[in-house]
């Protein structure tokens, strides 16, 4: 099929346009994140390749910040790394224009607020949109500074990616739910980012409540980080799920560049697995197939992800709380 191009002449569909694609096919986003420049970003532009051939629907790149309060000791790892070996905003994206028209699919960028305050608002869209992203999440923004955000992301063919968390209030959930382009990005758990050994067993109910009040899609993040887990958020109902800590381990913490981007191969591949993949063809009959049939077998040579045994150390301080907008 012929890519559809954007006018910045890449070839990458909106991040609305992908999930209407999924949507009809069945198929659940999958959505890794890295961060841009770890180890280096001749490997973020190689991890961008990788992560196109295996399967990502979209993929979240960070912007490396000195002060991620949002995030665990794994991404604030791959941040420091980067802006150690002299990331900035302007190599990412020189990076970006030259490996974008190569990708399948659209990059969401992720930066704190401050980040964009400090390049100006309609530069830093400008600049994005000349990279070719088509959304972007900024966790630390309040909700009426992502309106201001829109106006010049609009300009851009930019879509404004918004969060909710278990403590967002109701009514705060439906402003942010009907503000939000792109997909809604659903918190999993209170706290910063990272692994987590168990997913909260609340991510049913609250995926219910905002698809009463949307038909947005809604993909889910923080700590998830095996294929049993991304199994589990598709079999709640999600549209897509999102990856990160997990991916930046691998990519990021490996001996060498070459085996950190086989590693994160590998994990990519056990997760695509695990999400439901097939559109039933159009002249077989739901009925046809066997019942017990399930979506997608883990490869059973698949050595279920091995969480390192000192994750509760990403658990939470209690006073450090995700409040998002
Ligand atoms: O790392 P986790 O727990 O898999 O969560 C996804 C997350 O990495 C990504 O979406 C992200 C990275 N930094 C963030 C800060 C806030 C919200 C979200 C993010």
């Amino acid at each position: 099929m012929e890519p559809s191009f954007s006018l910045s002449g890449f070839p990458a569909s909106s991040i609305s346009e992908t999930f209407i694609k999924l949507r009809k096919q069945g198929k659940v986003a999958l959505i890794p994140y890295i961060t841009a420049g770890d180890p280096d970003l001749s490997t973020t532009a190689e991890a961008l390749k990788v992560l196109d051939s295996c399967g990502s629907d979209i993929v979240e790149l960070g912007l490396p910040y000195s002060d991620p309060v949002l995030d665990g000791p794994v991404i604030q790892g791959a941040s420091a790394r980067a802006l150690a070996n002299g990331t900035t905003l302007e190599s990412i994206i020189f990076m970006l224009k030259e490996v974008v028209p190569q990708l399948s699919y659209p990059i969401l960028l992720f930066t704190y607020y401050k980040a964009i305050l400090e390049h100006g608002i309609s530069k830093f869209m400008a600049a994005l949109n000349d990279a070719g992203v088509r959304g972007l999440l900024v966790p630390d923004a309040l909700l009426h500074e992502t309106e201001t955000l829109k106006e010049e992301a609009t300009k851009n063919e930019i879509e404004i990616v918004l969060l909710t968390t278990p403590i967002t209030p109701k009514e705060e959930m439906k402003r942010i739910v009907e503000s939000a382009e792109g997909f809604v990005y659903l918190v999993s758990s209170v706290g910063v980012t990272g692994a987590r050994a168990t997913l909260n067993p609340d991510v049913p109910l609250l995926l219910q409540e905002i698809k009463e009040v949307t038909s947005k899609p809604v993909a889910v993040g923080f700590g998830i980080s095996t294929p049993e887990h991304v199994k589990q958020i598709a079999e709640w109902g999600a549209d897509g799920v999102i990856v990160g800590s997990a991916m930046v381990k691998r990519l990021g913490e490996s001996k060498s560049p070459e085996e950190g981007l086989k590693e994160l191969e590998t994990f990519a591949r056990s997760l695509k697995v695990a999400l439901p993949s097939e559109q039933l063809p159009k002249d077989k009959p739901t009925e046809q197939l066997p019942k017990d049939k399930p979506t997608e077998q883990l490869p059973k040579d698949l050595p279920s992800e091995q969480l390192p045994e000192d994750l509760p150390s990403e658990q939470l301080p209690k006073d450090q709380l995700l409040v998002l907008a």
